[in-house]
């Protein structure tokens, strides 16, 4: 619906567990992601990002408080398929080559358009990609030469850009990334940045991204979200207003480094448990 926010959440509260021992791993947090933006979490260990990721994905639900996908509950928006998901580690079957592990999910996701265009607001968009549309994707993510190959014949930095292809390819209205170069070497990360930037850049879905990056915070995000432990909260929303697309180069500059800085700062004070 136009205007109407990809995500939102209203004043969100979880609990784990009850009494004295009782973590409140969300408290009284507020978020809201305007369609096409590019939003990353960025918090110490135990700050909650993962239960955001998990409330938004409609694995769990809040105790007090609402979460919005496009005006949907979450369990709307995954019934129709709004929401597409890149865990940490890629979650590709193990017997289906690079291609088929892209393109079997949008076969068996087409009866996902009836209900999305059944949901207040919403129009039929456009068609699953063609073979041929998800093969460019897979180009230009570097993986033209292994389209054949399965999963086992792969490196880890591959492994993750089929799922990251995989993901955009389904069309969601808003990817949910957890922490998914984490286990990457650097080089191989700032790479699987490029190419994220990329596709990002072409297909403009909204993106909630959890990180224990600085630099990638900076480099991917138009919108840093810091958040602080006990409670888990937000402590402080910072924009990133930098040129796209940010190639190498800008990461070399000094305006890069001033955002690297700040977020740094403000990162150190929410370890401290102090925050705004
Ligand atoms: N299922 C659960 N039962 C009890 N406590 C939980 C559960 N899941 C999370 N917690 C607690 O809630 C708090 C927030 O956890 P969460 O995993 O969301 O943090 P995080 O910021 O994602 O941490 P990390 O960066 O280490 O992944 C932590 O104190 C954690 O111990």
């Amino acid at each position: 619906m136009p205007g109407t926010p990809a995500l939102e959440l209203r004043s969100v509260r979880r609990v784990y567990g009850a009494g004295p021992s009782a973590t409140i791993a969300l408290d009284d947090v507020a978020v809201t992601v305007a369609a096409g933006r590019f939003v990353s979490l960025i918090g110490p260990s135990g700050c909650g990002k993962s239960t955001l990721l998990r409330l938004v994905a409609g694995l769990e639900r809040p105790d007090r408080g609402e979460v919005l996908v496009h005006g949907v509950t979450p369990a709307e928006a995954c019934a129709a398929k709004l929401i597409g998901l890149v865990p940490q580690s890629p979650a590709l079957l193990p017997w289906l080559s690079v291609l088929r592990n892209v393109t079997l999910p949008q076969k068996i996701n087409r009866g996902a358009g009836g209900r999305r265009a059944r949901l207040p607001g919403f129009t039929e968009r456009e068609a699953a990609p063609s073979v041929a549309h998800t093969r460019d994707l897979l180009v230009r993510a570097g993986l033209g030469e292994v389209v054949h190959r399965v999963p086992a014949q792969l490196s880890g930095g591959m492994r993750q850009r089929v799922a990251i292809v995989r993901a955009f390819g389904l069309r969601p209205d808003l990817l949910v990334m957890d922490e998914p170069f984490s286990a990457l070497d650097e080089f191989t990360r700032e790479s699987l940045q490029d190419q994220l930037l990329d596709l990002w850049e072409e297909l403009r879905t909204t993106v909630l991204f959890v990180t224990h990056s600085v630099t990638e915070a900076v480099r991917l995000s138009d919108t840093v979200v810091v958040m602080a432990p006990g409670p888990g909260r937000i402590v402080e929303t910072v924009e990133i207003d930098l040129p796209r697309p940010r190639g190498e180069r800008l990461l070399r500059e000094r305006r890069f480094h001033a955002y690297e800085d700040l977020l740094r700062e403000r990162l150190r004070r929410a370890w401290h448990g102090g925050g705004a």
